[in-house]
């Protein structure tokens, strides 16, 4: 059963179509890992479905309900968790989550106790009475997390959580997600970082130029591109001579050189290992070889033709 779904959204600014005719299903239960290069509308599509922007056309439902029509009580029950880290510099931790409790109408002990429970849950018990400020980077995003948390929504939006922080606290961010999903929270959680949605998602999206342009989970996605086998080499000398034979190979589509490193894709069933073999030995000195299945990765880049991750950045 879908916890919400867009159909045909359409989000323009000015000209520019930010959201071309979107359509997404998200499954109760279910962490739906979202994933794009930047400026492919994740963003506005996070926004869009949790009433922060208004679309165009299309239509949006939650819990079962139009939003349009039920746009207050669908908000009581969904969680965002910012891209920037929205908490106040100038309140504790605690009064940061009893001021989130109290705009979802929590008072008295019930506010208190969901206060508490909520600063055990993601690790800042001890650092209740301190502000912000005082925080490490990775502190300050689980009290981010905290505050969409602390009304308990059965579905929680994400956007790209564990951005500049260290492992540690991200693997803490991770593992709470994966606790919040065991607990029946779903999950739609927006990321640059491939292994994040490797390790967490049960499905995926990718998005670009404003269009879903693959879902499913990562086997169907990678057999998407199991048209290809890759083949990587790495020979004492890459002389062009050998580049050359490789390149002339039935089936082959695509050699490339780094020093020693040089990498065969070909049309799946090709058989070229033993070939490229045989050819790497009469040129002599290989040093390793080996066949690889295509990752997410690989699919991100055939689909998108971007890399997910800019070079340089974190
Ligand atoms: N308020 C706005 N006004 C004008 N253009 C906008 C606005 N918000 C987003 N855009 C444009 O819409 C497109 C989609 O932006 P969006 O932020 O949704 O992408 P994104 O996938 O979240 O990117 P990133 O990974 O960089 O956050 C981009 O081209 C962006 O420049």
């Amino acid at each position: 059963m879908a916890i919400a779904y867009m159909k045909n959204i359409v989000k323009r600014y000015g000209t520019h179509l930010a959201l071309d005719h979107v359509d997404l299903d998200i499954a109760d239960g279910e962490i739906l890992g979202l994933l794009g290069p930047n400026g492919a509308g994740k963003t506005t599509l996070i926004h869009s479905l949790a009433g922060l922007v208004s679309v165009d056309s299309g239509e949006i439902h939650v819990f079962d309900k139009s939003q349009k029509n039920h746009m207050l009580e669908i908000k009581h029950q969904i969680g965002l968790v910012t891209q920037e880290i929205t908490v106040f510099g100038d309140l504790t931790a605690r009064e940061n989550l009893q001021f989130f409790g109290g705009i979802y109408g929590l008072k008295g002990n019930k506010l208190k106790e969901r206060v508490d429970e909520t600063l055990e849950f993601v690790g800042l018990a001890e650092h209740s009475k301190k502000l912000p400020a005082k925080f490490s980077g990775g502190m300050q995003r689980r009290l981010n997390i905290a505050c969409a948390l602390v009304h308990r929504p059965k579905f929680l939006i994400m956007d790209e959580p564990t951005v500049g922080i260290d492992p540690q606290s991200r693997n803490h961010i991770l593992e709470t997600v994966g606790e919040l999903n065991r607990q029946g929270t779903t999950i739609l959680y927006t990321t640059h970082y491939m292994e994040e949605v490797q390790a967490i998602a049960s499905r995926v999206v990718i998005m670009d130029q404003g269009h879903v342009i693959a879902q499913g989970t990562i086997d169907e996605l990678v057999e998407k591109i199991q048209h290809e086998e890759k083949i990587k080499l790495e020979v004492a000398e890459p002389t062009e001579e050998l580049l050359e034979r490789l390149r002339k190979l039935d089936g082959v589509k695509q050699v490339t050189q780094m020093g020693k490193k040089i990498q065969i894709i070909s049309h799946v069933g090709s058989g070229n290992l033993d070939r490229v073999l045989s050819i790497a030995r009469e040129a002599g000195g290989v040093l390793s070889i080996s066949a690889e299945k295509p990752t997410l990765e690989d699919v991100f880049l055939t689909l998108t033709g971007k890399q997910l991750r800019d070079k340089g950045e974190e």
